[in-house]
């Protein structure tokens, strides 16, 4: 890929600009966003296509500098498919995308709506260089920007918040941050080389287990309490954490890289259970 780096003439900068473009990191904020909408009950194309929108741009605005950060100002990586300018030019591209959709969003859904999305512009672009480097914004600035995808896409066809969206986003900060700590543990000693004071750094790797399984036993508990005491959640979603919880046993054994894998899937299905709850409401 280090040729890529000075990629010009339209086709490998397209794909050079497309690379950027990470699945496993951007559907989640974007299926956050649309269970949002489900869980509201009625969805506006519109409404979801112009916050599907932004989130997209926020999140690949976040890759871009990342990229940018871990290439071209801390040479942390051998390669990076984007030059320095290429990249400005992207993060300029990314950020005018973001504005036109927060603007559409503005328009169809209210101020409120707005405000509920910008943040996941700035959680994305402060990523690299000032999130990752402290403990808190490492672990937590992509959960929360999922938080924020899910109370967003809510609010943006009600107008509102609940008790039950609200509770919900907590439950997803809670279980994504455990999992982001498993994830960095894999980067253990790579990080603690650079001083970069991720979960596993601060506490060491069985600390950092520790810390993780609680989050995310935490995040369990919370949901089945909220299948079981309001009214708007469906007591199906409790299967949810059986799924998940079953998941997770299986990744406790595992090594970092693959208990990461197992966990994120995990992630999938209990959206998927969620969704399916909300849904069809198969118990009421
Ligand atoms: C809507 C929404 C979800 C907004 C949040 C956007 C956000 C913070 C995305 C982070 C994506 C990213 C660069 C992950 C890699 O992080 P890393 O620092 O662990 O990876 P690295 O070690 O490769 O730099």
């Amino acid at each position: 890929m280090g040729e890529a780096t000075h990629a010009s003439g339209g086709v490998p900068v397209v794909r050079a600009l497309l690379s950027q473009v990470h699945p496993v990191f951007m559907l989640p904020p974007l299926s956050a966003s649309l269970f949002g909408g489900v869980f509201a009950g009625a969805v506006d194309p519109a409404t979801a296509g112009a916050h599907v929108a932004a989130l997209f741009f926020a999140v690949y605005t976040a890759h871009v500098k990342d990229g940018y950060v871990d290439f071209h100002v801390r040479d942390e990586d051998d390669s990076h498919p984007l030059s320095a300018s290429t990249c400005r030019r992207a993060l300029a591209g990314s950020t005018a995308g973001f504005l036109v959709a927060l603007a559409a969003v503005w328009a169809l859904a209210g101020p409120g709506a707005a405000a509920l999305t910008a943040p996941t512009w700035a959680l994305g672009y402060f990523h690299a260089p000032q999130l990752d480097t402290n403990t808190v914004g490492a672990t937590t600035g992509y959960p929360a920007g999922i938080a924020l995808a899910l109370v967003g896409g809510f609010y943006v066809q009600t107008g509102r918040l609940t008790p039950a969206i609200v509770g919900l986003a907590g439950v997803f900060l809670l279980v994504l941050s455990g999992i982001k700590v498993v994830d960095d543990a894999q980067d253990f000693d790579y990080d603690r080389s650079i001083d970069k004071r991720t979960v596993a750094v601060v506490l060491g790797e069985r600390g950092a287990y520790r810390a993780a399984y609680a989050l995310m036993a935490t995040g369990m508990v919370a949901v089945v309490a909220l299948a079981l005491g309001l009214r708007a959640i469906p007591p199906s979603a409790g299967l949810a954490a059986l799924v998940f919880g079953a998941v997770a046993l299986v990744a406790r054994r595992a090594e970092p890289e693959l208990a990461t894998m197992l966990l994120i899937r995990g992630s999938y299905l209990f959206l998927a259970v969620l969704v399916a709850a909300v849904w069809f409401r198969p118990l009421g």
